[in-house]
C-alpha cells in the first residue's frame, strides 16, 4: 500500500501539491485525474523520488520512501511515460533488458526476460529486433509497458501511457491492459486528463482540483452516481448518468424473438423469414448484421449486410443494450450469450424502463467496507 500523509510540494512561488492525503490500495489501479496543471505528474513523481516532496510523507507497506537509498526505491517500481521514452539507438529488446540488466542480471537471462515481457504485451518474437522508430506509436508504448514490467516490480506509475494514441489503438491498449493486469495484479497509479479514461481503467478515481488539492477519491461508479462539489460534476461530465450504465448490470430484459437467415441464403428465403423491414443474418447462430430483403438482388453475402449497429451481451451491462437498441437500423438491439450466439432482441424503450427500476449506484462504498477490487468492468 501506497500512502500519501499530508504530501505538500511547493515551488518558489507556487504548490503544486497541497496537502494531499491519499492511499493507493495493492493490486489496485488508482487513477489521478484532473484537469492540466492540477499536480498528477508531479504526485506521480513524488512517489519514485524523481521530486522530492516538500512537507509531509509517502510510504511504501508502511516505510517512509526517505529511508532508503532513490536508486534502490526505483527499482522495484516500474515507470511508463507517454510517448514511451525509449532508447531510439537500442533494439525493442534491449531496451525492455535495460533494468533487469540495471540490476545486475546477466545479458542472457536480461534478454530472455524481456523476450517474455513482449509477448506478455503482445509483441511476439520478430519486433525483439526492431528499433523503436520502426514501430507505430501504439506498439512502442507497448514496448514502454513491457520496459516498465521487465523487473516485475509490484508498483507501477504510469503518467499518460495512451494519451499520444489515435483513439482507436488507445482503446485496444486500454483493453489489453486490464486484461495483464487481471493476470499481474499489480500496484498501479496511473495519471490521466481523460476521465473516460480513468472511469474505465481504475479501481478507484482521485479526482484532483488546479492548487493540487483533493477533491474526491471514490470508485467510478460512485463517483459518476455522487460527484462530491459542483467541480467534480463538471468534471466527469453531464452525461454521467448514462456513463454510470457502464455499471450497472442488465437486469432480465424483455426478450424478443427474433426471426433471422443464414448468410448465403437466398432472395427468396429472405423474404419469405419476415414481413418486417430489417431481417438479422446470422452464421452459426452469430449474428452477422441486417438486410433489407425488398432490397436484396443476389443470395445474402457478407458485403451486402448493413453492419451499423452494436450487439450486447445478454449479462453485460445496461449501457452496451441500451446502445445495441439505439444503433441498431431496424430499432431492435441484438443481445448474445457469452459464445456471440443470438439470445433475442431487445428495444431501447424496454432497457429505458428496466433502466428506471434498478437501484443507483451506492456512493458510500468506502464507508462500508474499503475498496471493492476486481470490480465487474463494463
Ligand atoms: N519545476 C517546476 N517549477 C515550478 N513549477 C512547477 C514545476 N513543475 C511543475 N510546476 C507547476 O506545478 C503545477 C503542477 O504541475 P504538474 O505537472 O504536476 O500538473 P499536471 O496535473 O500533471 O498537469 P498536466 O496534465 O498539464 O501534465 C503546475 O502549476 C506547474 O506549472
Amino acid at each position: 500500500m501506497i500512502r500519501f500523509e499530508g504530501v505538500t510540494k511547493k515551488y518558489d512561488d507556487s504548490i503544486a501539491v497541497d496537502h494531499l492525503d491519499l492511499e493507493f490500495p495493492d493490486g489496485a489501479i488508482t487513477c489521478l485525474v484532473g484537469p492540466s496543471g492540477c499536480g498528477k505528474t508531479t504526485s506521480l513523481r513524488m512517489i519514485n523520488r524523481m521530486i522530492e516532496l516538500t512537507s509531509g510523507r509517502v510510504t511504501i507497506d508502511g516505510r517512509d520512501i526517505r529511508d532508503q537509498p532513490a536508486a534502490k526505491l526505483r527499482r522495484g517500481i516500474g515507470y511508463v511515460i507517454q510517448h514511451a521514452g525509449l532508447f531510439p539507438h537500442r533494439t525493442v529488446v534491449d531496451n525492455v533488458a535495460t533494468v533487469p540488466l540495471l540490476n545486475g542480471w546477466d545479458k542472457r537471462k536480461a534478454r530472455a526476460r524481456a523476450h517474455e515481457v513482449l509477448e506478455l504485451v503482445g509483441l511476439p518474437g520478430n519486433f525483439a529486433s526492431r528499433y523503436p522508430a520502426q514501430l507505430s506509436g501504439g506498439q512502442q508504448q507497448r514496448v514502454g509497458v513491457a520496459r516498465a514490467l521487465a523487473a516485475d516490480p509490484p508498483i507501477m506509475l504510469m503518467d499518460e501511457p495512451f494519451s499520444a494514441v489515435d483513439p482507436v489503438v488507445r482503446e485496444q491498449l486500454q483493453d489489453e491492459f486490464l486484461k495483464l493486469q487481471g493476470e499481474l495484479g499489480k500496484t498501479i497509479v496511473f495519471v490521466t486528463h481523460d476521465i473516460d479514461e480513468a472511469i474505465k481503467l481504475g479501481d478507484q478515481v482521485a479526482v484532483m482540483r488546479v492548487g493540487g488539492r483533493l477533491a474526491q477519491v471514490a470508485q467510478p461508479a460512485a463517483l459518476l452516481a455522487d460527484p462530491a462539489d459542483d467541480f467534480v460534476a463538471d468534471f466527469v461530465g453531464r452525461d454521467r448518468g448514462y456513463r454510470a450504465l457502464s455499471f450497472a448490470d442488465t437486469p432480465s430484459l424483455p426478450l424478443a424473438s427474433e426471426p433471422t437467415i443464414e448468410l448465403g441464403a437466398s432472395v427468396d428465403q429472405a423474404r419469405a423469414a419476415t414481413s418486417d423491414r430489417w431481417l438479422l443474418v446470422v452464421q452459426d447462430g452469430r449474428p452477422q448484421g441486417w438486410v433489407e430483403p425488398a432490397r436484396l438482388t443476389g443470395p445474402i453475402e457478407a458485403d451486402s449486410l448493413h453492419r451499423g449497429g452494436t450487439v450486447a451481451r445478454v449479462d453485460g451491462p445496461l449501457r452496451a443494450s441500451l446502445d445495441a437498441a439505439l444503433s441498431s437500423p431496424a430499432r431492435r438491439g441484438v443481445l448474445v450469450d457469452h459464445e456471440g450466439r443470438l439470445v433475442g432482441t431487445v428495444r431501447a424503450h424496454e432497457v429505458l424502463t428496466a433502466i428506471e427500476q434498478t437501484d443507483r449506484p451506492r456512493s458510500d462504498d468506502e464507508a462500508s467496507g474499503g475498496i471493492r477490487l476486481g470490480k465487474e468492468r463494463g
